[in-house]
């Protein structure tokens, strides 16, 4: 039997053996997205449920602080053909601090999937201590949050770092930054963001914690260590699935096993592996099927385009030469000073290891960061021919989907109401890492022709592939370094230490990109996209894969845009949608 997490909470984890024949649902893939629905199936006890995921589903008793350090052994490690940086993305599930908010929810409403407001604010929300948050000037606003009783938690910590009271008031230097009435309330500008933890427990609250544990329902069995291959058909119909043990790296007639789906398969295995899986199965693009030997089922170009990932310049480092708050984060590199705030943390749950990676943060919209050169370069990077920037033969459907992206991209540059820039504050004496929360280039992530069942698909980022987004984070140094040189942060006597003030051409500050970019924060969506067809999607408005019956994907792949917010609670909002369509359509 395979036993994961604490024996006392942990639900069902069964063995291979104890999976049946036939389920209602086989959901594939227990990260954010499937644990999320799998529980809302299994509620009612009328349907039967099976959840198969690849990994284990992690340990919950982290407090927010350690999460971070615990990363690595649950990480794939793609390098893309692209880009020259390798990167991570996380086997399964968010494990840290989450910024709740959303600036583009309104604009989304209209062209996408992810207006749906009412699931996303299915969460918990507790804010922090009164006398912290007069102190560090936290605004919250309850009406922001849903609290309608999930075990999905939205805390603000009871400990912040002193520095953070500057950096925080700085902006308010800055022509045009505002300060929002809660992070939850859709509107970008300088604010305190929730993480994602328990606020009695202060561990980790994530899909396992939230919708797995403690659910003994003789309806709903889940298997870890297996990984799924493909989807079976009968027809058009999705049938079932087959699946190997994880460790497996070829199909034997003793490792692979099939289980049926009676109503549904419902796709749960994030941006690289959804696509993967429908590829697998024959649905996606004719020429990447016929080079890996894939027979055509559907036809479906966007099966695995259009991926994208926030784009993170981690080496714009400012150093405060006149560092007086006390204490700072670097304080827990000294022994003495880690083993008092762990004893603090074990006695009563308070102190510095409550704080995950920061809850404060800037959301700005381009025309704050660049009043002077957004709108020449908005109106190029929206006159540009589709095509000019996407991998060559992108299908015209594909492109034409990016033709309405640069439409709505342009609209959300100009608006006041929408963040591109984002900063996020730690409060120690080194800051000033920005990320581009719209990127415009696009990037694939296909099976790889030599194994497309056990070798990771390949993701090639394309990140930078459009000038735009060069451009725009040549003016987010600038923006920095404006920010830098505020009044308020004067006093901090901050200093850069790369690449250096004398750093100030286009073309150096653009290599210096190009040398310390990373194309991912772990934010990868828009590979399964829901849109018409024409436009390139792979699901309907009701998640439902186009040219089959019975499959639906419900994950982060189906997002068609990046939101100007990080993609975890996006995803929530997605799997919660997902779940009532299932229901309603049962
Ligand atoms: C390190 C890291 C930090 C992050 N931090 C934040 C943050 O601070 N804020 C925020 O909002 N978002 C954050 N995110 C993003 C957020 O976690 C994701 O957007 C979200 O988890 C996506 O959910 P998902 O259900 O689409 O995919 P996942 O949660 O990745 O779930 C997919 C699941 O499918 C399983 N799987 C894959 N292939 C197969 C297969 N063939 N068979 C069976 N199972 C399979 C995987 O193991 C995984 O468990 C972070 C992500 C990472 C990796």
């Amino acid at each position: 039997l395979f036993v994961n997490g604490s024996p006392t909470n942990s639900p069902r984890d069964d063995a291979r053996e104890q999976v049946k024949s036939e389920y209602d649902y086989i959901v594939v893939g227990g990260g954010t997205a499937g644990l999320t629905v799998a529980d809302r199936l299994t509620e009612s006890g009328r349907y039967t449920v099976l959840v198969i995921e690849y990994g284990d589903f992690g340990s919950a008793a982290l407090p927010p602080m350690r999460t971070l350090n615990n990363l690595d052994s649950r990480q794939f490690n793609f390098c893309s053909d692209g880009s020259r940086r390798c990167s991570k993305f996380l086997q399964y599930y968010s494990l840290m601090a989450n910024p709740f908010y959303s600036s583009t929810w309104n604009e989304q409403q209209n062209t996408t999937c992810c207006a749906w407001q009412n699931a996303w604010r299915a969460t918990t929300f507790t804010p922090p201590p009164q006398a912290l948050a007069n102190e560090f000037d936290i605004k919250t606003d309850r009406r922001f949050w849903g609290n309608v009783g999930t075990k999905i938690y939205a805390t603000l910590p009871s400990f912040q770092w002193p520095q953070l009271k500057t950096n925080f008031r700085a902006f308010r230097d800055i022509p045009g930054a505002t300060y929002p009435p809660d992070s939850g309330s859709g509107l970008p500008g300088v604010f305190w963001f929730p993480s994602s933890y328990d606020p009695v427990t202060i561990t980790r609250s994530f899909s396992r914690t939230g919708h797995w544990d403690g659910l003994n329902r003789r309806n709903y069995q889940t298997i870890t260590g297996s990984r799924v291959i493909k989807i079976t058909f009968n027809g058009d119909q999705a049938s079932g699935v087959q699946y190997v043990p994880s460790s497996a790296t070829t199909v034997t007639a003793s490792n692979v096993k099939t289980v049926k789906a009676k109503k549904e398969v419902i796709l749960s295995a994030g941006s690289i592996h959804s696509p993967q899986i429908l590829q697998s199965s024959g649905i996606g693009p004719k020429s990447i099927l016929k080079a890996a030997n894939i027979p055509l089922k559907v036809e479906l170009p966007g099966v695995g385009q259009n991926f994208q990932d926030h784009l993170f310049n981690p080496g714009h480092a400012f150093l405060f030469e006149n560092f007086t708050a006390d204490p700072s984060p670097e304080d827990l590199n000294d022994p003495a000073f880690a083993a008092a705030a762990q004893q603090q943390f074990d006695q009563n749950k308070t102190g510095p290891l409550v704080v995950a990676s920061g809850n404060s943060a800037a959301f700005l919209p381009l025309s704050v960061v660049a009043p002077t050169t957004f709108a020449r370069l908005v109106s190029t990077f929206q006159s540009a021919d589709p095509a000019a920037y996407l991998p060559p033969n992108t299908h015209p459907t594909v492109i034409a989907g990016y033709k309405a992206q640069q439409a709505i991209l342009a609209d959300a540059f100009r608006s006041k109401g929408s963040a591109t820039y984002n900063i996020q504050f730690g409060g120690g004496a080194v800051e000033g890492f920005s990320v581009n929360l719209r990127p415009t280039s696009r990037g694939t992530v296909n099976v790889d022709p030599r194994d497309p069942l056990f070798l990771d698909p390949i993701v090639d980022y394309r990140a930078l592939s459009n000038p735009t987004d060069l451009a725009i984070l040549i003016e987010f140094m600038r923006f920095t370094r404006r920010y830098m040189a505020t009044p308020t942060l004067a006093s901090s006597a901050p200093r850069e230490l790369a690449p250096g003030a004398n750093v100030t051409s286009d073309a150096d500050l653009g290599e210096f990109i190009r040398g310390v970019m990373w194309p991912t924060v772990f934010h990868p969506i828009g590979t399964n996209a829901m849109a018409p067809k024409s436009l390139g999607g792979v699901v309907d408005t009701e998640l439902r894969v186009y040219g089959t019956r019975g499959l639906r994907v419900v994950d982060a792949s189906v997002i068609p845009l990046l939101p100007g917010a990080y993609t975890q609670q996006t995803t929530y909002a997605i799997a919660e949608k997902a779940a009532d369509l299932i229901k309603a359509a049962q």
